[in-house]
């Protein structure tokens, strides 16, 4: 066996050191997903747990440790069900990394057929969304490119209708038994109003975010969606994409906004475009 280097009794090994490496990098990633969130501090619960549990098994406390050893018997299974929704989200980056354009699984998967461009009438959306702003009239529009979100659909009212201006202004009205909860865009098709989504449970989001905010960041955090808000407060435009808010947008940088998700063609984002998101709460 070749050894990089010895201390003392102790025989480190190339793979060790791969091991470690790549340890931390994990340890990173995971820091970096659950930073802000209150999964952290059931993180450092478990881990304190963990800690207690070790000292006590050092100690040879017989009764503490059978006590703690049992919990940490269940302690994956439970941290799978506390984690879910983490896990889920690291799942999704992890996949959409290696997807990436040029990405060593794309170049490998051959066979994988370019994805023929959306058609979605952004028109329509775009001058919907200028004249819902003007009338501080408030709206939620989630954009989806890979699925119809069924789940989310269903809790909602199907529709199933194309893209029209008057549509959205007519959803969005506030004396419209439809205009609460988000309408789901897919395919061309508004396909379901009053769209209940999963809220953001980040604890440092600026004091003007209410529930449709939370509602828009937490839909994009779960899933691979572009989520466009009009303020009822301010009537300013946002997108909410991949756990991050860029508020206070203008129409045309709406609509290249929604071209550039449509179109996957989100990577080739300048380096500008980039510093000009508000990364909430990092
Ligand atoms: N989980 C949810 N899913 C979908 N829509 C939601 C959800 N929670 C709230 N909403 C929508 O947000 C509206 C409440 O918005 P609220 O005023 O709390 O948010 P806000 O972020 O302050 O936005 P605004 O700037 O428009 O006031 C609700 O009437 C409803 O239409």
């Amino acid at each position: 066996m070749i050894y990089a280097f010895k201390i003392g009794f102790l025989e480190v090994r190339w793979v060790d050191i791969i091991d470690i490496l790549l340890v931390s990098v994990l340890l990173y990633q995971v820091y970096k997903l659950l930073k802000g969130s209150v999964a952290v501090r059931v993180l450092v619960g478990f881990l304190s747990l963990y800690l207690i549990y070790l000292v006590v098994r050092a100690a040879q406390m017989e009764l503490l440790a059978g006590i703690l050893g049992q919990f940490m018997g269940v302690g994956v299974l439970a941290a799978i069900i506390i984690f879910s929704q983490e896990i889920r989200k690291f799942l999704l980056i992890l996949g959409k990394t290696s997807f990436r354009k040029n990405g060593v699984l794309e170049s490998l998967l051959i066979w994988r057929k370019k994805k023929p461009k959306v058609n979605m009438n952004l028109t329509a959306v775009i001058e919907a969304s200028k004249s819902l702003s003007g009338s501080n009239t408030g709206a939620l529009m989630v954009f989806s490119r890979n699925t119809e979100l069924k789940f989310y659909a269903d809790s909602g009212d199907l529709l199933d209708a194309f893209i029209s201006k008057r549509l959205l202004i007519s959803i969005f009205n506030k004396y419209s038994p439809l205009h609460d909860g988000a309408v789901i865009l897919y395919e061309g098709k508004i396909k379901a109003a009053r769209c209940l989504l999963p809220v953001s449970e980040r604890e440092n989001l600026p004091a003007q975010y209410g529930l449709r905010h939370r509602a828009a960041l937490g839909m994009s955090e779960a899933t691979d969606t572009l989520i466009l808000i009009i303020s009822e407060e301010t009537g300013q435009m946002s997108i909410a994409r991949n756990g991050k808010i860029d508020s206070n947008l203008s129409a045309p940088e709406i609509r290249k906004k929604l071209n550039r998700y449509l179109n996957e063609e989100e990577e080739e984002a300048t380096e500008t475009d980039k510093k000009e998101s508000l990364e909430v709460a990092s």
